[in-house]
């Protein structure tokens, strides 16, 4: 899939919002990428998780498990697994932490990809490799639906994406006046003050 299929994805799921958002590094944007709204059409995600498992076959070659960041990283990363016939586990927040919970192991060896859904600053994905590297396995790189920093992000390991964005984002004191008039909302599940 083009970059424009994916965002036509995003805008005929109704994912693409414009308004005033805090995002989950605590930057204020106008537009948010509602992924969920992706998510919640099994035929959509599996044609958009296709196009980033063939994308990760091309670049990393062949992988054992896909590892993902939750909440939002849980449903494309089993969907790209499905893709690559391979593992999908995820991390989540154990006292602020990505940590392996339920269970789920990676075992010595295994060739491993960081599938998020979306790349702002690229704290969360660097948070959940932090995490994977406290356990045996080679970690190949990382992959995600769109990368909102249009390729600036640097989380240590390679990183592709099926779309790259150029979207503006602001630190809390120097937003715009026109994004500053608008009532702010916090979409996601990261705990952040203010
Ligand atoms: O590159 P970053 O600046 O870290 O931003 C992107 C992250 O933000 C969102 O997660 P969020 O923490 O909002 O929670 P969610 O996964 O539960 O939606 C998204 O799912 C990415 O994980
Ligand atoms: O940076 C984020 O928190 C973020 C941006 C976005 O467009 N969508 C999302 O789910 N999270
Ligand atoms: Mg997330």
């Amino acid at each position: 899939m083009t970059g424009e299929e994916i965002l036509a994805e995003f805008r005929d799921a109704g994912a693409l919002l414009e308004g005033h958002f805090i995002l989950s590094s605590g930057l204020h944007s106008p537009v948010f990428l509602q992924k969920m709204r992706i998510f919640e059409d099994p035929a959509r995600t599996g044609r958009v998780c296709g196009a980033l498992a063939e994308l990760i076959r091309e670049s990393f070659g062949q992988v054992d498990m896909v590892v993902s960041p939750a909440i939002g990283g849980i449903i494309p990363g089993y969907e790209t697994a499905r893709g690559l016939g391979c593992l999908a586990v995820f991390v989540e927040r154990e006292d602020g932490e990505f940590q392996l919970r339920r269970g789920f192991e990676i075992p010595q060896g295994a060739r491993i990809v960081m599938v998020e859904d979306i790349v702002t600053t690229g704290l969360s994905s660097r948070e959940c490799i932090a995490a994977i590297r406290r356990h045996p396995g080679e970690l190949l790189g990382a992959a995600c639906i769109v990368d909102r920093s249009n390729g600036a992000a640097d989380i240590g390991v390679p990183l592709v994406s099926l779309l790259r964005m150029d979207v503006p984002a602001y630190p809390a004191d120097q937003l715009p006046p026109e994004l500053a008039a608008l009532p702010a909302t916090k979409p996601g599940s990261r705990a952040i003050a203010g």
